[in-house]
């Protein structure tokens, strides 16, 4: 649990990034956005937060991206945002922060042979387990443990998969809620953000993430990290970040980007 402390102080760093001259804001989805659910095609944004993305993305200088481990498609579909970015402001940002507007280089034959490979074996630890499968991304592919009723279970399923597959050469394994995603690709949500970051100019960017790979998000916030004093890096829920704030849940996830809109916007904060 985050106390009343740190949200009063996350909201005072919110109140300064909202006077930046142009301010980007950005969000991961899942665990930050929207609901953990035993199936990821099932996945919604949480209630109130289209609105407040809305909200953000009308005001001037102000740009919003969701930075999500879902490839673009997927990502459009369930969070239901279209992927042009002209219809709403909203930009949608893939694969951990290697699909921008623009879709990315073809995988080599080498890469996607790799890719074929390591999805097999993933299959092959899944399969005798009910509740366990693999997630298919152009170039990663997903063991999912969530619905094993037992933990004992999820933990050794993850070290099969981390101890085999994810040691392979020209394999980058990252570790999430439940899963452990095994790319042929390297990605960071950092080098995202920054590269919003140059094409604005923007003055401050503020992200919101609650996992692994939302490290890489907030490694690169704060003038001490190439970013700007005025970057807000914060943390959902609990666990080890480099992120400088935290806030408990998604719904303060909601209730903060509001808060940012209506400061922003002039307007008193509800
Ligand atoms: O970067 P994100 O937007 O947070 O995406 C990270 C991974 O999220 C999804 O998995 C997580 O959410 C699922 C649906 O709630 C849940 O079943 C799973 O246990 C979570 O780890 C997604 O399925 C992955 O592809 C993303 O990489």
């Amino acid at each position: 649990m985050t106390s009343e402390t740190d949200l009063l102080t996350t909201r005072a760093a919110l109140d300064r990034a909202a006077r930046a001259a142009h301010l980007v804001v950005a969000c991961d989805f899942d665990g930050t956005l929207s609901p953990f659910v035993s199936d990821p095609e099932t996945s919604r944004l949480a209630p109130g937060a289209r609105e407040a993305l809305d909200a953000l993305a009308a005001l001037p200088a102000t740009t919003v991206l969701l930075v999500s481990g879902r490839d673009r498609t997927t990502l459009s579909r369930i969070s239901e945002i279209p992927t042009e970015s002209a219809a709403t402001g909203i930009h949608l940002v893939g694969q951990h922060g290697s699909e921008l507007e623009s879709k990315p280089a073809a995988l080599t034959e080498v890469e996607a042979a790799l890719l074929t490979e390591i999805t097999s074996r993933l299959e092959a630890i899944a399969l005798p387990h009910e509740g366990a499968f693999v997630e298919y991304k152009p170039s990663s592919a997903v063991l999912h443990v969530r619905s094993l009723p037992r933990a004992e279970d999820q933990e050794r399923l993850l070290s099969l998969a981390l101890e085999g597959p994810a040691v392979r050469d020209g394999v980058f394994a990252t570790e999430g809620k439940a899963v452990l995603e095994l790319a042929v690709r390297e990605a960071s949500k950092g080098a995202a953000l920054q590269t919003f970051r140059e094409r604005t100019g923007a003055e401050s960017v503020v992200f919101f993430g609650d996992d692994v790979t939302d490290e890489k998000g907030f490694a690169v916030l704060g003038s001490d990290h190439d970013g700007s004093a005025l970057d807000v890096g914060i943390k959902v829920g609990d666990g080890p970040t480099v992120a400088g704030y935290r806030v408990a849940s998604i719904d303060e996830v909601v209730v903060s980007l509001r808060h940012l809109a209506a400061v922003r916007g002039g307007s008193k904060p509800a």
